[in-house]
């Protein structure tokens, strides 16, 4: 069972998943030399993302990398390369090592074998990951009803091309077994209908119902959650 951190305030809750990041990093860097650290994109970790910019001392011993991204251009509004670059890796953290999803390739399944080899030579297991979760469950690009979701929880691989059903962007996502490939797994919750869904997947259920099952039905990996109205 996850860990749950409640707050009345998502700013309150950012900031304390910050400084969690930012502990669990030092102690990463004290005990391997190196942090490993993998973000989500969308909207809820931008504030999270401002305020662990500034919380850590040393950020050129921490590869920073995603969880998922869409396939679109650096510069998109809608890319979270943009979104890491614009709010983390600024000032001090701008000497982080970042390693992106998106290439050059014309679509996320001709880049996912470039990705994948990317992804191959971060130093597993990654240090923390931290999840998003849509209203429907799904979480990096693991999308109920989408064609690749069996593959994607099931799979060896690290990376794969996704075509979410109702979402916009082809999407290269962390799999199942990258997501499990981590030694921490934080997750932000927030709001009624979001929290009424995270209710729903620790009751348990199939995963493809509720992909964050992957991550909040399982005992492998610790999973903290932060929960705010
Ligand atoms: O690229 C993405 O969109 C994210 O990785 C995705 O999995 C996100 O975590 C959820 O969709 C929640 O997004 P919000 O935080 O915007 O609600």
């Amino acid at each position: 069972m996850p860990t749950e951190h409640h707050f009345t305030d998502s700013a309150e809750a950012a900031a304390d998943i910050a400084i969690r990041i930012a502990t669990t990093l030092e102690q990463a860097i004290a005990t391997r030399g190196v942090a490993t650290l993998a973000l989500s994109g969308g909207r809820s970790p931008r504030p999270v993302l401002e305020s662990l910019s500034a919380s850590l001392s040393d950020w050129r011993k921490v590869i920073v990398t995603l969880v998922d991204e869409r396939w679109v251009d650096p510069t998109d509004p809608d890319s979270n390369e943009k979104l890491v670059r614009d709010t983390l890796l600024q000032g001090p953290a701008a000497a982080a090592r970042f390693v992106p999803m998106k290439n050059a390739a014309a679509d996320a399944y001709l880049g996912q074998p470039a990705a994948e080899a990317d992804f191959a030579a971060l130093p597993w297991p990654l240090d923390i990951i931290l999840l998003g979760m849509g209203d429907d469950g799904h979480t990096a690009s693991l999308f109920p009803q989408a064609k690749e979701l069996d593959e994607g929880l099931s799979s060896s691989a690290l990376t794969i091309a996704v075509t979410p059903p109702a979402a916009p962007h082809q999407r290269l996502s962390l799999t199942a077994h990258a997501i499990l490939s981590s030694r921490h797994i934080f997750l932000q919750i927030s709001g009624a209908a979001k929290k009424t869904v995270y209710d729903r997947a620790i009751a348990g259920g199939p995963v493809e119902e509720l992909p964050i099952r992957v991550a909040l039905c399982q005992d492998a990996v610790p999973v903290e959650v932060w929960i705010s109205q």
